[in-house]
C-alpha cells in the first residue's frame, strides 16, 4: 500500500520537473516563488500572512500543471490546427492568467504595508 503510495508521489514528482524543464512560464514560476519565499523571510510575514502567500503560489502552480495537461491533452487528440483547440488552450491559459493576477494582488496586499513599515523604521 505505501509503495503504491510513495510510487504515485514520485509520478506526481516527475510531472512537476518534467512541467519546469519544459515550459518557460514554470521556470518563471519558480523563481517567483523563490523570490516571494526570500521576501517574506525578510519582511516577517506572520502565520495567516503565510497562508494566503502559499494559496496564491499553490494556486498558479496548480493552474499552470492543469493548463499544460490540457495543451498535452490537446496535442494529443487534435495533432493539426483546429478553431476548437484553440478556444481549450486559451481558456486554459486563461485561467492561469486570473490565478496570477490573483496572487501578484494578495503579494502586494500583504507585502506593501510591510515595506512600508520596513522603510520607514530602517531610516
Ligand atoms: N492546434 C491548434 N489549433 C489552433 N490554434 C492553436 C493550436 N495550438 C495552439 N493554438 C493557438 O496558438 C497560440 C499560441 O499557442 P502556444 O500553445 O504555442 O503558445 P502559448 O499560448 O504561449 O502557450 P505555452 O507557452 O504555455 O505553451 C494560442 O492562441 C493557441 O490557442
Amino acid at each position: 500500500m505505501f509503495k503504491q503510495a510513495f510510487k504515485s508521489i514520485g509520478h506526481a514528482f516527475d510531472g512537476i520537473v518534467d512541467l519546469i524543464k519544459q515550459e518557460n512560464n514554470a521556470k518563471i514560476h519558480l523563481i517567483s516563488t523563490i523570490l516571494v519565499i526570500f521576501v517574506g523571510i525578510k519582511l516577517d510575514f506572520i502565520a495567516l500572512e503565510w497562508v494566503w502567500i502559499s494559496l496564491a503560489i499553490a494556486g498558479v502552480w496548480v493552474m499552470e500543471l492543469i493548463n499544460t495537461a490540457l495543451e498535452r491533452l490537446t496535442d494529443l487528440v487534435s495533432p493539426g490546427e483546429n478553431p476548437l483547440a484553440k478556444k481549450i488552450k486559451d481558456y486554459a491559459a486563461g485561467a492561469v492568467l486570473v490565478m496570477a493576477i490573483w496572487a501578484v494582488f494578495i503579494f502586494a496586499l500583504i507585502a506593501i504595508p510591510h515595506l512600508w513599515v520596513w522603510l520607514t523604521f530602517s531610516s
